[in-house]
């Protein structure tokens, strides 16, 4: 059967927990973003903005059961749930879906319990685990294959010198590599979400300069060309509250990926009203 994948409405507000959170903390927190009391999900914008939360392998399960549970409470208020307001991710995947591969995770395994996205690829599985562009572009096939969207991170290692356009060239040069290798292993119709995440500005007080991931996004998107498949192109490191608007990035990027900004639900409810009044909602 050929894989259904989700629906990408053009902006995208995802959030991963990596591995800050304890199970309580990652369900406290799903369900604070669902409250509708805490106005940070709102079914009715489906078509414009969509949020999804990547917690870790531990509270898959448990996260999938509130969402559905919420999916539900929807249903019984006649709010439509096709597609689904709200998304799973996992923060990666290996890249066969069974057999002798101890401490791995199965797409397979992923997809059945309702995940939606697989982020890939990370600045920090590639610093610490050597993940290489080969290992995340076979993961990246393995999560299309289960109906999934892979969400491929890619970012240049050094931040800029002195010479401006050097270094946005010198970073598209970078992501491209991932770029193409992902898009060579994925079937054409297959979305893909790239967050664009200069590895210089992962867990810093600040995000890059606006102008710089500007111009490199371009770069990414010039990268990826024409293509069947949706592509989205988000920007991750530092982000928060005040970038999407009085920062400007909302003009340059389809959505933001957001760490430690958004672990208070306080600063995901800003990002979310920023993003909502930049669309008009
Ligand atoms: O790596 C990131 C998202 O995956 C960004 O993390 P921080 O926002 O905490 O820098």
């Amino acid at each position: 059967m050929e894989p259904r994948y989700p629906i990408l409405p053009e902006n995208l507000l995802l959030i991963s927990l990596k591995m800050y959170f304890t199970p309580d903390r990652t369900l406290f927190y799903l369900n604070a973003l669902l409250n509708p009391d805490n106005e940070i999900v709102h079914p009715a914008n489906r078509q414009k903005l969509l949020l999804a939360l990547i917690p870790d392998f531990l509270t898959i399960h448990p996260c999938a059961q509130i969402i559905k549970a919420y999916e539900d409470t929807l249903r019984t208020q006649n709010i439509p749930t096709t597609p689904s307001p709200f998304l799973l991710g996992a923060q990666d995947c290996f890249w066969e879906s069974a057999g002798a591969y101890t401490g791995e995770v199965s797409p397979t395994s992923l997809a059945s319990l309702g995940c939606k996205i697989v982020e890939l690829g990370h600045a920090e599985r590639r610093a610490i685990f050597n993940e290489t562009d080969a290992q995340t572009a076979a993961k990246a096939a393995a999560a299309c294959r289960h109906g999934m969207v892979p969400l491929v991170c890619v970012g240049e290692v050094t931040a800029p010198g002195a010479v401006v356009s050097e270094a946005v060239g010198r970073a598209v040069g970078e992501c491209a590599v991932l770029v193409r290798a992902v898009l060579a292993a994925v079937p054409a119709d297959a979305p893909v979400i790239f967050a664009y995440e200069p590895v210089w500005a992962i867990g810093q007080p600040r995000p890059a300069g606006v102008d710089h991931v500007s111009a490199v996004v371009q770069g990414i998107r010039g990268v990826v060309g024409e293509r069947v498949g949706t592509v989205r192109v988000l920007y991750g490191g530092s982000a928060g509250p005040g970038l999407w608007s009085g920062g400007g990035l909302g003009t340059a990027v389809d959505g933001m990926f957001l760490g430690r900004f958004a672990h208070e639900i306080g600063g995901v409810r800003e990002v979310v009203r920023e993003v909502e009044e930049s669309l008009g909602l």
